[in-house]
């Protein structure tokens, strides 16, 4: 049987869920490594593999297949992995399931909208933008902190119950997106942060970080981007924190 390839680039927060959850569950990959930053996602080749040029992706000999959490599931059921990470229980398999469908309007965009903000916009601007245009983004951001802890984590050691699942995993990296570009949500937010300690407890704080090096360097990138990539996000930046 060919090995799954998995295509990730560690700067994108959805391939880091998915590299965590295979590693931590010791599945056997192809790790095809992409760079956002040279436009790596743009090829011929890729575009077979996913015509949507947005990574993560996944191909299974013919069978190609893109949306982190659609490959978590996939690698969750075709590995077989530990019944915690997607429960089989019924009411327990729909928390997870609440969480991962809530995600997209809310973890999703609202952090990766400071990443933007700040990051990219000191990236491809120079500086972060204006307070009139942050300010709205965070409060936004640091409303959905609230509602995860007061929805989702409750009194629970995990998002979706007392063990890690896939939630916990499609959760922590987004949040690690806005600390990446110098905002800590978790900062005074200690029920926040103890769980986060227990997500790095759980996957390991080792191949936590090696999946986080890069993100959290970010700041630091000094290569220049490809001139039309430059253009693309200026126009994603103004379009996604407007
Ligand atoms: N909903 C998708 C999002 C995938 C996505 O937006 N990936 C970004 C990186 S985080 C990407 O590939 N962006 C490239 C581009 O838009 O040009 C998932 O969960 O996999």
């Amino acid at each position: 049987m060919a090995e799954v390839s998995i295509y990730l680039d560690p700067l994108s927060q959805p391939c880091r869920s998915v590299y965590l959850f295979a590693k931590v569950n010791k599945i056997p990959f192809k790790h095809e490594a992409l760079q956002l930053f040279k436009g790596e996602h743009f090829t011929e080749e890729f575009r077979k593999v996913n015509p949507l040029t947005k990574v993560p992706a996944l191909k299974d000999e013919d069978f190609n297949l893109s949306e982190s959490t659609a490959i978590l599931l996939y690698l969750a059921r075709k590995f077989n992995t530990p019944d915690h990470w997607y429960p089989s229980d019924l009411k327990k398999r729909a928390r997870v399931d609440e969480y991962l469908a809530w995600q997209h309007t809310n973890t999703r965009p609202h952090c990766s909208k400071v990443f933007w903000g700040k990051a990219m916009a000191k990236l491809l601007l120079g500086e972060q933008l204006c307070s009139e245009k942050l300010d709205p983004i965070l409060l936004q951001a640091n409303t959905t902190m609230t509602d995860l802890e007061k929805n989702f984590l409750q009194d629970k050691n995990f998002l979706a119950g007392d063990e890690i699942s896939i939630a916990d995993l499609v959760a922590i990296v987004e949040i690690m997106q806005a600390v990446a570009s110098g905002q800590d949500l978790f900062k005074e937010r200690p029920k926040l942060a103890a769980w986060k300690q227990r997500v790095v407890a759980a996957v390991g704080e080792e191949l936590f970080n090696d999946a986080h090096k890069e993100i959290l360097a970010v700041l630091e990138v000094k290569e220049h981007l490809p001139p039309q990539l430059v253009e693309k996000f200026k126009v994603k930046l103004a379009l996604y924190t407007n």
